[in-house]
């Protein structure tokens, strides 16, 4: 059995992108985030203590990829997956990482990283 938390369109705006000119504005980041977490403990106590809280770890998100640039997306789902992991101890996640504006005749390019650390 995998219990898992979940974090649906997230929406940043950050520095991002390959080329400078991308630099001198701000684009839209979408993340769809997956987190295995093992809720017995919360369920037995119902206490927050023993969750994987989504509140802070989306604002834990927002803040890193918002305070700094990037330059292509794979380092960024690379850079927050090795954050939640260290931050939280999570054992096994899936970061999918949309930046829709990058191709016109998209309607969203970007990546997806999967973890297991165990
Ligand atoms: N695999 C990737 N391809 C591209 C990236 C990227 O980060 N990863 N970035 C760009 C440009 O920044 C683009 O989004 C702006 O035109 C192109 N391809």
């Amino acid at each position: 059995m995998t219990d898992k938390v979940f974090i649906h369109e997230l929406t940043a705006f950050a520095s991002i992108g390959a080329y400078e000119w991308e630099h001198t504005i701000k684009q839209k980041l979408i993340f769809n985030i997956e987190m295995d977490w093992d809720f017995s403990q919360a369920v037995e106590t119902e206490n927050l203590q023993y969750c994987l809280n989504y509140a802070e770890i989306s604002q834990k998100v927002l803040d890193f990829v918002e305070s700094q640039p990037f330059k292509l997306v794979e380092t960024v789902a690379y850079k927050v997956a090795d954050l939640l992991q260290q931050q939280y101890g999570i054992k096994a996640l899936r970061i999918e990482l949309h930046k829709p504006k990058a191709v016109a005749q998209a309607s969203s390019v970007g990546v997806i990283v999967e973890r297991h650390f165990h």
